[in-house]
């Protein structure tokens, strides 16, 4: 990739009008940015939808496709061989005088994470989905992820062209399976029964494009817009549609119901301009009242301008949400960190939201999070795989930091650390809750879950030793759902949330960082628990440089119910008195062991680790508490008799009747629980449950025996008891080492 920022490899160089939207940018109002993201189940669209966004904008001159693997936004090269978006790349261009910073989000189950650090800086988004299949597995996980976030979104039932495209089904499916409120501001216009356009109910417009025209050279710049007559055949049809908008406001809000009521009538026909229905869709869609539905289809290029309008008209503009954390600051600089990813010209590139002040080019920030100061060299504008410099990010909007040294995806970055300071204090005088591990003053961290894949890396000759501990640690900070731990053989674990995850991380480093480096295979992220509690107290002496030195730890491991593990070290009881940087230092050791593990080598949850008691004399090397903790950890573990668990997934497969023997024969080989069989509108939806080391090569068993015709989705569900035989086999196949390839 690096060579390809270099290179720009994007087959349309854009900078002049680059330059002259990015200018303007600097002079935008607050009110003039949209920053929204778009999101959907995997191959609903975004991508394609994307591209034609950008391409009626103006900002690129020929469309890419992502079957030809050449669009601008999917442009890793793991990206573009797989044809799916793995990193989220954020864009910005222009439509109807606004600026638009949109983030394109992954689809696969892997890049939840990704998504959900997306939708904490958008202030809305755009759901795309496949109208032959309605709601999918992805999207409701999506869907409850931009509830939580309270992200209003428009929902554009894409592929309408398709053979199966329903427009009434899927918005059903909306409702029933999203139970979201939708408000249909289009209906599809079918002419000879192919898809061709649609009609506007808020306008009263028929929109329609030549299907002779759209593929071939206008790429659906064209269409033609006419007022509906009375004496159309689609009138009545769309006067009921656009009333049934203003009943569902009117039920929202009572000053609808006065103006429609009270307002004027041309004969029969009662108006409601539409200036004024815009007003009241868009406030009912920021409220998170309603979702406004579109349709179109993006391959064949028809609905997406519709689709722009409807983002400048009705998705929230930055000062629409106001964040408690803001009102801290007033006027100072705040913003959020979303994404890191690295350019050999300009180092770590920091993707920022910012929320009030300016973020500007050579200036000195505060990040609370790492407790440092960093400085910016210089602030980008984006155009997916090329930059532009600029001044200043404004207030609102989202751009790049380069020059920032420490901080990590979902870090707070502030003006200075007084600003921060006083913040702060503002906060906590609104708060209680001063106990919490954050100030309300810093945006909270998005959860990272426990990873359940984990596989060994070794660099395969001295010459990539560095170069991979660099790329390691690139990729981590890019990326904070990728653990990196040093292993027992000179190499590194590497864990991940899913196995495609992980083959991405081997990608990157293989093919486009050139590091020759031998792979383990993908394993399962085991965890060892617990089954009692323990108290240990054990001294530790040494001799160093001709002075005894001894260490005494008493030390307790209480089993307790979460996926996690709890440290309680703290000063208190036997440990008062003991100096900050010793209780550090045993707090090192006892979570090195934990991670360590006990009888079978797999990181410890489920525990609560007290240190009871800690003597520790003065000038005792640090290094040796720790090591004594340690040692005392581990003891203490064997003693509490740990039990091996492992991660368990639910599982949702989407298919048709048709194909349910061959799949529930596949669960059952797998020995899933199968919880529930269900069809809806043609669709068959299987609900189970297994554990991940079954279900490791699922997917591509599922492709062979159903042909592909299947939708799977798989979400870590918790942990269960390893069975007895299946840990022998694991006890085996540890002792016999990585094998790399
Ligand atoms: N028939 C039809 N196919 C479409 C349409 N839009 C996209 N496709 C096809 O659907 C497939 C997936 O499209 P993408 O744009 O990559 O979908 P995506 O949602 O970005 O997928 P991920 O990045 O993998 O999450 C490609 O083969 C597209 O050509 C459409 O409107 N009609």
């Amino acid at each position: 990739m690096w060579q390809r920022l270099l290179r720009g490899v994007c087959s349309i160089s854009c900078k002049p009008i680059a330059q002259r939207w990015f200018t303007k940018q600097i002079r935008l109002a607050s009110s003039d940015i949209r920053n929204i993201g778009i999101m959907a189940h995997i191959d609903a669209g975004k991508t394609t939808t994307t591209e034609r966004m950008l391409f009626y904008s103006g900002y690129i001159k020929r469309m890419g496709d992502i079957d030809a693997g050449n669009t601008v936004m999917d442009y890793l090269d793991s990206e573009r061989a797989r044809g799916i978006t793995v990193q989220s790349a954020a864009i910005s261009f222009n439509w109807d005088d606004c600026l638009i910073n949109l983030i394109d989000t992954p689809g696969h189950v892997d890049f939840t994470i990704e998504v959900e650090r997306s939708l904490r800086v958008l202030d809305g988004a755009v759901a795309v989905f496949d109208a032959s299949r309605g709601v999918e597995a992805q999207t409701r996980t999506v869907w409850r992820q931009a509830n939580r976030n309270n992200v209003p979104r428009i929902a554009f039932l894409n592929k309408m062209d398709k053979e199966g495209a329903n427009f009434a089904a899927s918005v059903k499916s909306i409702q029933s399976q999203l139970k979201a409120k939708t408000l249909l501001l289009q209906v599809p216009l079918v002419k000879e029964d192919q898809f061709c356009g649609v009609l506007d109910l808020i306008n009263m417009k028929k929109i329609e494009w030549d299907m002779n025209m759209t593929v071939s050279n206008s790429g659906g710049r064209d269409f033609v817009h006419n007022a509906l007559q009375p004496n159309d055949n689609e009138w009545s049809l769309c006067m009921k549609a656009r009333e049934s908008v203003i009943e569902q406001l009117a039920e929202l809000y009572d000053e609808v119901a006065n103006e429609w009521l009270d307002g004027p009538t041309a004969g029969e026909v009662k108006l409601f301009p539409a200036e004024i229905l815009k007003t009241w869709i868009r406030k009912a869609t920021i409220d998170n009242h309603v979702v406004p539905v579109l349709c179109g289809t993006s391959l064949k290029n028809i609905g997406v301008q519709p689709l722009l309008d409807a983002v400048v008209n009705f998705l929230p503009h930055p000062t629409d949400i106001i964040h408690p954390f803001m009102n801290y600051y007033s006027n100072n600089l705040v913003a959020m960190a979303f994404k890191i990813i690295h350019d050999k010209r300009y180092g770590a590139l920091v993707f920022v939201r910012v929320y009030s002040g300016k973020l500007k080019a050579k200036s000195k920030l505060y990040n609370p999070n790492k407790s440092c100061r960093e400085s910016v060299s210089s602030v980008l504008a984006v155009y997916a795989d090329e930059y532009q410099e600029v001044g200043e990010i404004p207030q609102g909007s989202i751009g790049i930091v380069c020059g920032l040294k420490q901080t990590v995806t979902g870090d707070t970055i502030v003006e200075s650390e007084s600003a921060y300071g006083e913040a702060k204090l503002k906060a906590e005088k609104h708060h209680d809750d001063r106990n919490t591990d954050s100030s309300p003053a810093v945006l909270a961290a998005v959860p990272i879950p426990e990873p359940v894949f984990f596989r060994s890396i070794l660099a395969d000759s001295m010459k990539y030793e560095e170069p991979l501990e660099k790329a390691l640690a690139m990729i981590s900070r890019e990326d904070p759902s990728i653990g990196v731990k040093a292993n027992d053989h000179g190499g590194f674990l590497l864990c991940g949330m899913g196995e495609l995850h992980l083959d991405i991380v081997v990608d990157r480093i293989r093919k486009e960082l050139g590091i020759k480096a031998l792979i383990g295979e993908v394993r399962v992220a085991y965890r060892e628990i617990p089954t009692c509690r323990t108290t240990v107290e054990e001294t530790f002496e040494r001799n160093i440089q001709g002075r005894k030195h001894d260490v005494a730890v008493s030390l307790q491991v209480n089993p307790v119910d979460e996926n996690r593990i709890i440290s309680d070290v703290k000063s208190f009881g036997t440990t008062t008195g003991v100096s900050p940087q010793a209780l550090q230092a045993a707090a090192i050791g006892i979570h090195q062991e934990c991670q360590r593990g006990s009888r079978y080598g797999f990181p410890i949850m489920g525990a609560k680790m007290k240190l009871l008691g800690l003597t520790v004399k003065r000038n005792c090397p640090l290094g040796l508490v720790t090591s004594a903790a340690a040692k005392c950890t581990r003891t203490a573990l064997l003693q509490a008799d740990c039990q091996l668990v492992e991660p368990v997934m639910n599982i949702e497969v989407t298919t048709t009747e048709s194909q349910l023997s061959p799949i529930l024969a596949e669960l059952t080989k797998r020995h899933a629980t199968i919880k529930d069989v269900y069809t809806t509108d043609q669709i068959t939806t299987i609900s189970a449950s297994a554990a991940v080391a079954e279900i490791k090569d699922f997917a591509s068993a599922l492709r062979s025996v159903t042909s592909g015709n299947v939708d799977l989705h798989l979400q870590v569900s918790g942990y269960q008891n390893v069975p007895q035989e299946r840990q022998h086999e694991i006890e085996n196949s540890l002792s016999g080492g990585i094998s790399y390839s």
